[in-house]
């Protein structure tokens, strides 16, 4: 499968800026593992560009490449490369901050922090998947199973939950932890409110394994969740390494992360996280005020 986009139309007449960007594009495919630049741009005149992608990658990179790179043309530099649409939904969209990090990094101690002082609502997919779980629906076990051999649910069905929990809230600003997952949990958000929702930032907590591992055996001689024992814990960690890492790879790209020492005692991992909460906010009344 090729894909082909409006990048050629916007660097038509432009082959530095394309060459710019296909060196980008090139050299992050590379490094996430997947094909690199079919075709780089090194024609004088740039009129179209193809990136050849395996078909079982095709959907993802439809829906999300596309923007990646929009992102990427905008960079000071690309001289001649204009958009020909908007590359983020408007400002009044709602807000959704996405936090990740590793299984037991602190997302769900930190976001309830965040809930108390900053008045975001939470939204954890992890959570929502356990209620539909137990829900009685006829996906219950299918969720089960995911959940406890630490594989990713389909994203049709926790984009579903996700989006039927923001609607039925209505707020503003959003934290919505532990998703997106993988690339194509991506996909499918940017498929299904891509253009309703806001991605405003990135938060992740960087913890390792072992910290994680130790903090998630204690919390299992209580927690109850069926995910919280070292099989299903060694599940987990290898598909946040192999599956979510490519998903923080593409936000890095888009200037969107903010990564946080998880490591520390949690009143220290809050101050760095409400410090970046009020510097989100701070950008955000000076947009509105200019
Ligand atoms: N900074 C910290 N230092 C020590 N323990 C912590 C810290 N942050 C969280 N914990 C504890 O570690 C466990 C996991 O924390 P938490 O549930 O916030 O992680 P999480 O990233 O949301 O995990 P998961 O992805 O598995 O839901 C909890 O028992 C919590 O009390
Ligand atoms: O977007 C998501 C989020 C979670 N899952 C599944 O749930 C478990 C537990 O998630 P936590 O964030 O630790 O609560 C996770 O291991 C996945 O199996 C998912 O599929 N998609």
């Amino acid at each position: 499968m090729s894909w082909r986009g409006a990048l050629s139309r916007r660097l038509a007449g432009s082959p530095r800026a394309a060459a710019i960007a296909a060196s980008g594009v090139a050299g992050w495919l590379g490094c996430a593992g997947y094909p690199t630049l079919a075709e780089p741009a090194s024609a004088k005149r740039v009129d179209e560009l193809t990136l050849r992608v395996p078909p079982r990658l095709a959907a993802d990179f439809e829906a999300w490449l596309p923007s990646y790179v929009k992102q990427l043309v905008e960079l000071p530099g690309f001289l001649g490369a204009k958009l020909l649409s908007a590359a983020t939904p408007a400002d009044e969209a709602p807000a959704v901050v996405f936090v990740l990090g590793g299984p037991g990094a602190g997302k769900g101690t930190q976001c309830a922090r965040i809930v108390e002082k900053h008045g975001y609502v939470h939204l954890s997919a992890g959570d929502l998947l356990r209620a539909e779980r137990t829900s009685g629906s006829a996906q219950g076990q299918m969720i089960d199973e995911y959940i406890r051999e630490g594989k990713i649910v389909p994203v049709e069905v926790t984009v579903k939950l996700l989006l039927d929990a923001i609607r039925a809230d209505g707020g503003r600003r959003f934290l919505v932890d532990g998703f997106p997952r993988n690339t194509n949990n991506l996909s499918g958000w940017q498929g299904q409110a891509g253009s309703a929702m806001r991605v405003a930032a990135v938060l992740v907590f960087d913890c390792p394994e072992e910290v994680m591992e130790e903090r998630l055996l204690e919390r299992g001689k209580t927690s109850g969740r069926s995910d919280d024992n070292a099989a299903s814990i060694r599940k987990r960690f290898a598909t946040f390494r192999d599956e979510t890492t490519p998903v923080l790879k593409y936000y890095e790209h888009q200037g969107l992360v903010t990564t946080i020492d998880g490591t520390r005692p949690v009143d220290e991992v809050w101050a760095d996280t409400t410090a970046f909460i009020d510097s989100l906010e701070a950008g955000w009344r000076r947009r509105e005020e200019a």
